[in-house]
């Protein structure tokens, strides 16, 4: 099948010598969405420029739905649109002029109706005669997003879209990111916010140090690396843990009222049955249990500190 994305063995190094990314190899499906984690300086903003053909590679191959982003690369980049990361828009024009100008400047013939929908959808329509220099940030945003989507892309890299921005502009970047993926975008995108690529991704890949160190399905990834602990709530303080609970991860907490219990959520006994009789058998009164999954947040964390 062929990818949206096939990136092979690709690495950056900067003229300063530093290596921004190092051999990574990554196949992005066709009407996926994908979030790309990563601290700050992990590399993700170097590959996106990479596949979009704003910054050359050192090594590697990259070819956007078969084709080449060195020999094809009109073929290449008339399939993509990218929001960057940074705000820049020409400020004396107005909207309808600079998103439509967006879409010639890929050699597609005029399309109104098509731009009016597009600034409808991202809430500029009352604006469309309005000159860029006049909008507010998060309105030059919205700008970035239809120009980006003005030549109607396959595939949609956003970079960092919500840093910054007010609640109303991140749902409606989200509504309009599930719309296109109906419409079979693929969508590529880069957060700081976890709880984003939580909510919104399909897979999801982690960067660091310019490596890529891991691509998974986000399901599979929280069923895998997920942990869960149960709290128990105590009717009594306890002063410390009896011996016959040794055998367990325990930590007693809160001055002694409660129980946390870490354990794996795939091992084959959770021991959490054993548990609670073992605590039971030596006269601990149990008020309360909860259970608690580890949030796509904890993972990744988790994940970046062990590849330290
Ligand atoms: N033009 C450049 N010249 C030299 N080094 C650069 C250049 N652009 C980026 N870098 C360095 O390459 C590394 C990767 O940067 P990049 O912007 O790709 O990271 P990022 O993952 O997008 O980070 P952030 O989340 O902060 O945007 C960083 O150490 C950065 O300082």
């Amino acid at each position: 099948m062929q990818h949206a994305i096939s990136i092979s063995k690709l690495s950056k190094v900067y003229d300063s010598g530093l290596a921004a990314l190092q051999e990574v190899d990554l196949d992005i499906r066709n009407g996926e969405i994908l979030a790309l984690l990563g601290p700050n300086g992990a590399g993700k903003t170097t590959l996106i420029s990479i596949v979009c053909g704003i910054v050359n590679a050192t090594n590697g191959k990259v070819s956007v739905q078969g084709h080449d982003i060195i020999s094809e690369f009109r073929a290449a980049r008339e399939r993509i649109g990218l929001v960057p990361q940074e705000l820049h828009v020409e400020t004396f024009e107005t909207v309808w002029d600079t998103v439509s100008y967006s879409r010639g400047l890929f050699g597609k013939k005029p399309n109104p109706p098509l731009i009016e929908q597009l600034l409808k959808d991202l809430t500029l329509w009352d604006k469309k005669d309005s000159k860029i220099l006049e909008l507010s940030g998060g309105m030059k945003r919205r700008v970035m997003i239809a120009k980006a989507l003005a030549h109607e892309p396959k595939i949609l890299f956003l970079d960092e879209p919500t840093a910054g921005v007010d609640v109303e502009l991140r749902k409606d970047m989200w509504q309009l990111v599930r719309r296109l993926r109906e419409g079979g975008v693929t969508i590529i995108l880069t957060t700081h916010y976890i709880e984003e690529a939580e909510e919104i991704a399909d897979r999801v890949g982690v960067i660091n140090k310019g490596r890529l160190i891991l691509v998974e399905e986000k399901s599979e990834l929280m069923r895998k690396l997920g942990k869960k602990q149960l709290t128990v709530e105590l009717n009594e303080v306890l002063e410390t843990l009896p011996e016959a609970l040794g055998g367990y991860d325990l930590d007693l907490e809160n001055g002694g009222e409660r129980i946390v219990y870490r354990y794996n959520s795939q091992a084959e006994r959770t021991g959490i049955g054993s548990l609670l009789a073992d605590l039971n058998r030596a006269g601990i009164s149990v008020k309360d249990i909860a259970t608690e999954q580890s949030s796509l947040e904890d993972i990744f964390v988790t994940l970046v500190e062990e590849s330290r």
